[in-house]
């Protein structure tokens, strides 16, 4: 049996077409709601798969107000709608939502938008964090030292539990992160981590692409292709051929080659340009950006289909300042690198330079600390740093300590949140989050919501 839909949609001859549409298809439509109100009160009783839901709709809520209710809840959802203006359109994807459908409803592509939202979901971050916690796939990760990849503060090891889970897997991950946090380490972690690991890992920074050659030198070109096409090429993609493709700067793709890598992240066929026929490709794609890409599809700059192909496990790197923790660990094995690289001693930090180097804000990130050292290694006389240069605009001050008390509820809701990232959202079940806080579930559950408790937070604040 398909899965339950629910439609919020107040026109009731939509309603019942939509409705006709989804039961001829072997969909169970599990209820019609006219109003946000109704449909919270119907997903109460009965949780759908999907929802349809309609932007204008009875009483003063929008659709748009219920699918950020349903996003957090992790509820599929498709918005329906007739002529939008521009400034509706825009709310509605930053809500992102897996299809949108246009009235009037044409069957077809009424089955098609729920077949392709039906992937989305299946290959969502929280379904493949699901399968991998239940089918215990994740694997305990060697030391990472040996792949030159150091940290193991507090906000790392989360990011790294789920690198644990997605590494080994085929899936697409998109990194994001400040500018020198560590992004394409973190790819060649995944890659050298995967099954793919002895094919070959191709790397492309997208913003350093001529406009007039991206095509191809991502798909190659034939002898003859256009004037200047002396060779024959083989472009990036081919040579990635059973291994890794890392497009770095992603977000720095134009549009119209969006559009035609979209075409290759779902058939897998890349054509080079003046061949007749296409070729299969069998590519992993990791990509990376420090743009804030859903600003980006907000703003029509990116394409809102290709964005969530590439998005279908994010991993965000925090930026230095947010895991201080992590540079004494840094500083040691820069000095390491870098006394080797110039034939020095082994060196150590004065305690006092160790300070300020976990106080400054690190606006370049690791990038930054790492150039630093390495010219502190260089002039330095003897075995302990001393005195380190730090640019003029240095953040000494340290983070405010909180003067006001924390209410019970603020404690309640951070011990609750910090237990469900541990056992990663697992709320009933051995090792749940439930077991651990000796609560039952649905005591649990109502305290979550009351507290407001949500999945984003579990998963994005690494
Ligand atoms: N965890 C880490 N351990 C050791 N070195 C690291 C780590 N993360 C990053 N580095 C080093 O810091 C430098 C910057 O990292 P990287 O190039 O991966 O950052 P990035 O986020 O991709 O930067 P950009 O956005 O500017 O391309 C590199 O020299 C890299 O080797």
């Amino acid at each position: 049996m398909k899965e339950k839909i629910l439609i919020v949609e107040d026109i009731f001859i939509e309603a019942n077409n939509l409705q006709m549409i989804m039961e001829r298809a072997g969909y169970t439509v599990s209820g019609i709601a006219v109003s946000v109100e109704e449909a919270l009160q119907m997903i109460e009783e009965d949780i759908p798969d999907f929802v349809l839901v309609d932007i204008y709709l009875k009483g003063k809520q929008t659709g748009i107000d219920l699918a950020r209710i349903l996003r957090q809840q992790n509820i599929a959802f498709i918005y329906l709608s007739a002529n939008s203006t521009k400034q509706t359109l825009d709310q509605a994807k930053t809500t992102f939502p897996y299809g949108f459908l246009v009235k009037p409803f044409r069957e077809r592509e009424v089955l098609t938008t729920l077949e392709i939202a039906r992937y989305l979901h299946a290959n969502s971050l929280d379904a493949i964090m699901r399968k991998g916690v239940d089918n215990n796939k994740r694997f305990v990760l060697p030391d990472l030292r040996q792949y030159g990849f150091v940290g193991d503060g507090l906000r790392l090891q989360q990011v790294l539990q789920h690198l644990s889970i997605v590494a080994p897997s085929e899936t697409s991950v998109l990194i994001t992160g400040e500018s020198g946090t560590g992004k394409e380490k973190m790819a060649e972690l995944i890659h050298r981590l995967s099954n793919r690991a002895s094919r070959p890992l191709i790397k492309v920074n997208c913003a350093a692409l001529p406009s007039e050659l991206i095509e191809s030198l991502l798909f190659g070109h034939e002898k003859g292709a256009f004037t200047g096409a002396l060779e024959r090429r083989i472009g990036k993609f081919e040579q990635a051929n059973g291994g890794t493709i890392f497009l770095d700067e992603i977000g720095e793709m134009p549009v119209d080659m969006q559009v035609k890598l979209l075409r290759v992240l779902q058939d897998r066929e890349i054509e080079r340009i003046g061949s007749s026929h296409a070729q299969k490709v069998d590519v992993r794609i990791i990509s990376a950006t420090s743009r804030n890409l859903e600003k980006e599809v907000a703003d029509g700059r990116f394409r809102m289909d290709f964005y969530y192909r590439l998005n279908v496990f994010p991993l965000h790197l925090p930026p230095l300042r947010e895991r201080r923790d992590d540079i004494p660990a840094l500083v040691d094995y820069f000095l390491d690198i870098h006394c080797r690289n110039f034939e020095k001693s082994a060196m150590a930090v004065s305690p006092k330079v160790m300070e300020m180097l976990t106080l400054y804000s690190w606006p370049g990130n690791i990038r930054e600390l790492e150039h630093l050292i390495e010219r502190a290694v260089l002039m330095c006389e003897g075995n302990t740093i001393n005195h380190i240069i730090l640019p003029e605009k240095i953040d000494y001050t340290p983070p405010p300590r909180e003067e006001r008390v924390k209410t019970i509820q603020e404690n309640e809701r951070e011990h609750i949140v910090e237990v469900l990232r541990r056992c990663n959202g697992k709320i009933f079940g051995k090792g749940g989050a439930a077991e651990l806080l000796s609560m039952n579930v649905s005591t649990l559950n109502y305290r979550i919501r009351k507290l407001g408790i949500n999945k984003e937070e579990l998963r994005f604040r690494e």
